[in-house]
């Protein structure tokens, strides 16, 4: 994938993107943007905060997925950053997870390309060598506690409506064996257990005390949170944090890595059934309808 700055480029996944902006930010430091990724850059601090912005409810569509990809190779690629928050630009939504319209109606070749996609997303934030601190302001389903779940630290605001888990079942689908060992990792294996079987959302305070998140704080002092536990993380020798970090990493990863085309061929063999299309239509016809 190659990123032209300041000019529309065609992906490998055949997907256009529109010329990346680039502006100065308050510190001096160059701020880019794409359409749904906007980046703050504070070179000074070595941080740089994400903020996710495809409204109504950052679902993860593949033109999403593909900017977030760039953006990520960007900054691991540029010596100037350290460390990411990750957060959102959508009121109240941290991300609505995996965009179920990418999943619904399609043909195998695209649910590939997706899945594929979503991977990578997922590999390029669990592996990175920067420090990744969530702040996770909004509701966080399923594919939003994924990109969390890959994060070095989670904090969370503190709003009963921002649930977060791993809710897939709920949709009659199933959380594949990567998203599941990133959840084992983080909150143990009972709890995991029980967590995917139910598909359970948690609130706050329950998902603060399975583990789930590291912090959850008042939703104005998300940011500056953030920034703090960035900064004590920073502290830390890069090269021994960054070899403590693969060490602690890698076998999950491996674990996906090796069997990468099969996964996707599982995917799309799965998400293909009559079945599943019909579940998936009936739970988008449900969140359409929810308003009326
Ligand atoms: C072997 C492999 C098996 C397959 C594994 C697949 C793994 C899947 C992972 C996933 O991530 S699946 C997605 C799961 N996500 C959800 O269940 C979240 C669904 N959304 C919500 O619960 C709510 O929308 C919200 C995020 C809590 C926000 O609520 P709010 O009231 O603020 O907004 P809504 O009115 O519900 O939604 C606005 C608008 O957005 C559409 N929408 C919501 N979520 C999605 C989504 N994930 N994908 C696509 N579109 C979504 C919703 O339908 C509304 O659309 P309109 O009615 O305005 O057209």
């Amino acid at each position: 994938m190659a990123l032209l700055a300041g000019r529309t480029v065609l992906l490998r996944a055949g997907v256009r993107l529109g010329a990346e902006a680039a502006t100065r930010g308050g510190n001096g430091a160059r701020r880019f943007a794409s359409h749904r990724v906007l980046v703050e850059p504070d070179a000074a601090a070595g941080i740089a905060t994400i903020k996710l912005k495809n409204p109504p409810v950052n679902s993860l569509s593949l033109e999403f997925l593909t900017e977030l990809i760039i953006c990520l190779e960007k900054l691991e690629n540029d010596k100037t950053f350290r460390g990411i928050i990750l957060t959102s630009d959508c009121p109240g939504i941290f991300s609505a997870g995996l965009d179920l319209r990418e999943m619904c109606g399609k043909n195998p070749a695209h649910y590939a390309e997706y899945w594929r996609a979503v991977q990578e997303i997922w590999l390029k934030l669990y592996l990175s060598n920067m420090v990744l601190v969530a702040a996770i302001n909004g509701a966080s389903p399923a594919g939003g506690c994924l990109m969390a779940l890959t994060c070095d630290y989670r904090v969370l605001a503190d709003n009963p409506r921002y649930r977060i888990g791993l809710n897939e079942t709920l949709l009659g689908i199933i959380a594949p064996f990567w998203f599941k060992d990133n959840l084992v990792n983080t909150i143990g294996h009972r709890a995991a257990d029980r967590a995917l079987q139910l598909g359970l959302l948690f609130p706050p305070t329950e998902a603060l005390q399975v583990g789930m998140v590291d912090q959850v704080v008042p939703e104005d002092q998300i940011h500056s949170t953030a920034l703090s536990v960035m900064s004590q993380w920073l502290a830390i020798p890069d090269h021994a944090r960054q070899l403590t970090k693969s060490m602690m990493r890698k076998a999950t990863a491996d674990h996906l890595i090796k069997q990468r085309e099969a996964d996707i061929q599982n995917f799309v063999s799965f998400i293909s059934k009559d079945s599943i299309q019909k579940s998936l239509q009936v739970y988008l016809e449900k969140l359409k309808q929810k308003k009326h």
